[in-house]
């Protein structure tokens, strides 16, 4: 990935020889491995590596989970949160796992639908809950640093299963994601 890199600094018109940028290829590519080591992870067993049996079938949220991902089309990132909730069926996992697998999604390329519904589908295959859903809101470098140059547009994407195709059990979930608990 280095070379390429460099070859890189070269079309774009650098030197890649001159010295603030030697070390650049190698760091561009640690940079990317980083930013998507995601396929090399498994969020099913994530989730099944802390999971817990109980008799609890009460809405868990785990709500503003930051999230940082790279578009398909343009390699450029999107930035924002993930709003992630399930209704256990027996089966509880640890909540950093939750975080876990928004983070091995998103260190791949990615469409924002296509990562709310891969959070949701490893939730839904790991836990097997009466529910679950996952909103996401991003800002979209692609559409400010070029192209349509829009600063201020937020891009929500949502999916939901089970029980939260209910309107009352969304409805509550959505209010829970709009409130500040602790402030
Ligand atoms: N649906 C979806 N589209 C995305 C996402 N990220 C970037 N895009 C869009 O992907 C589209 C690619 O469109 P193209 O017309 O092939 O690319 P382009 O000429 O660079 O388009 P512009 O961004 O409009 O300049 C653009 O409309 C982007 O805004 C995403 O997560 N989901
Ligand atoms: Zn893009």
């Amino acid at each position: 990935m280095a070379v390429a890199y460099k070859n890189i600094l070269n079309l774009i018109g650098e030197d890649a020889e001159r010295e603030g940028l030697l070390k650049t290829p190698e760091r561009v590519a640690k940079a990317m491995q980083y930013l998507t080591q995601g396929y090399s992870q498994n969020a099913v067993d994530i989730l099944n590596s802390a999971k817990f049996h109980e008799d609890i079938s009460e809405m868990v949220i785990v709500k503003d989970i930051e999230l940082y991902s790279l578009c398909e089309h343009h390699m450029l990132p999107f930035v924002g949160k993930a709003h992630v909730a399930y209704i256990p069926n027996g089966w509880i996992t640890g909540l950093s796992k939750i975080g876990r697998v928004v983070d091995v999604y998103s260190k791949r390329l990615q469409v924002q639908e296509r990562l709310t519904v891969q959070i949701l589908d490893a939730i839904k295959e790991a836990l097997n809950p009466i529910g679950a859903a996952v909103v996401i809101e991003a800002r979209h470098m692609c559409m400010m640093m070029r192209g349509v140059s829009k600063q201020n547009s937020i891009t929500t994407t949502s999916a939901f299963s089970g029980e939260f195709h209910k309107d009352r059990t969304r409805s509550e979930f959505l209010r829970l994601i709009r409130s500040n608990p602790l402030q």
